[in-house]
């Protein structure tokens, strides 16, 4: 049984197709990163998953039944993007009102409160105001309430948006560490390096489609071309006239150039003499998303951001939120 199942969804608003005829499978223990540009469709995607949107055409279905179902019996946690924690509360009682809700209907073998706790690594939180966090440490207790109830699919939109890297870090350690426990965990991210390195698989959505799926490797190799670089002051001639080279552009002491013949533009550089710290590497994986999305990324010099644009998910409180509230 996969933990997500969408066929041939649609969901329009008014005249914007928003979600148009996605289909898609997440394998029970994968972790999955959804990219996408703005409007690409992830967040109403996402919200169909989670039972806050119905589709207008296909299906989806959630750990076999209707997501609904998963997600009232528990099965699914969410981390919105957005929402404060609540006041008035130390992190400890928050997060153990949570897992005393869902452990009072829990169908399987829970985690402790303590190891709870750890897992999301707040342990040392446990006496803090819920409401005077830092923001890695309020994401890490956020991320305590989606986990409180053992989900079996978690669903994170941009857990590390605006974190300082060691918090980005010690997020992704408790992720991993969930993930390790056999969830299913998709999250959206605009940093396109945490899908690189954190996702098994990557789902890039284009206008309402999925346009590309598959490990981090295999989206770049959809990208034809190479970049050939090399020291700028080895090159006496316009980079335009070399075979097979497409745009060129000057970075510091680095001239890259993009090619459709990394073999023929190498040769011609070798006989003009100009090979000085010669490095021919592939499609990154910020090119192949700008290809795939239809932005040209030959036009994209290399002051092009590191992320793409943030999705804006509402997924709304998760269960446990809710209950304290
Ligand atoms: N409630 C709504 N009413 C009208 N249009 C909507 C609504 N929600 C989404 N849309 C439109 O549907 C399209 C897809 O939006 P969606 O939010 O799913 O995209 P997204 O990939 O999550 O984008 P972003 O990264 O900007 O959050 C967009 O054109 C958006 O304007």
């Amino acid at each position: 049984m996969d933990a997500v199942e969408m066929h041939e969804v649609g969901k329009s608003f008014g005249a914007v197709r928003a979600v148009d005829r996605l289909s898609l499978r997440l394998a029970q223990g994968q972790t999955v990163a959804l990219l996408g540009p703005n409007g690409a469709g992830k967040s109403t995607a996402i919200s169909m998953m989670l039972g806050l949107r119905t589709p207008d055409t296909g299906t989806v279905r959630v750990l076999g039944g209707t997501p609904d179902r998963a997600v009232r019996a528990g099965r699914v946690g969410a981390m919105p993007q957005t929402g404060r924690l609540v006041g008035g509360v130390k992190v400890r009682e928050l997060v153990g009102f949570a897992h005393r809700a869902h452990a009072a209907v829990a169908r399987g073998p829970m985690p402790s409160l303590d190891e709870l706790m750890d897992l999301a690594r707040i342990s040392d939180l446990g006496g803090r105001r819920a409401d005077a966090l830092s923001g890695g440490q309020a994401q890490r207790v956020r991320f305590a309430l989606a986990m409180a109830g053992a989900p079996d699919l978690v669903v994170l939109d941009e857990p590390t948006a605006a974190l300082d890297i060691e918090s980005r870090h010690e997020l992704w350690a408790a992720i991993r560490a969930c993930a390790g426990r056999g969830a299913t965990v998709l999250f959206s991210t605009h940093y396109l390096e945490e899908a690189d390195a954190e996702a098994d698989r990557i789902v890039v959505v284009d206008r309402g489609r999925v346009v590309a799926d598959g490990t981090s490797e295999e989206i770049k190799r959809r990208v034809p071309g190479r970049t050939v670089s090399i020291d700028a002051s080895a090159l006496r001639r316009d980079p335009a006239d070399l075979p097979g080279v497409l745009s060129s552009e000057t970075d510091g002491r680095r001239l890259r150039l993009h090619t459709t013949d990394a073999d023929a533009t190498v040769l011609a550089l070798a006989t003009a003499g100009a090979v000085r710290d010669l490095e021919v590497t592939g499609a990154s994986l910020e090119q192949a998303f700008l290809t795939l999305t239809h932005t040209d990324p030959i036009k994209t010099d290399n002051t092009q951001a590191d992320h793409i644009q943030a999705d804006h998910i509402q997924a709304g409180p998760t269960q446990a939120e809710e209950a304290v509230r």
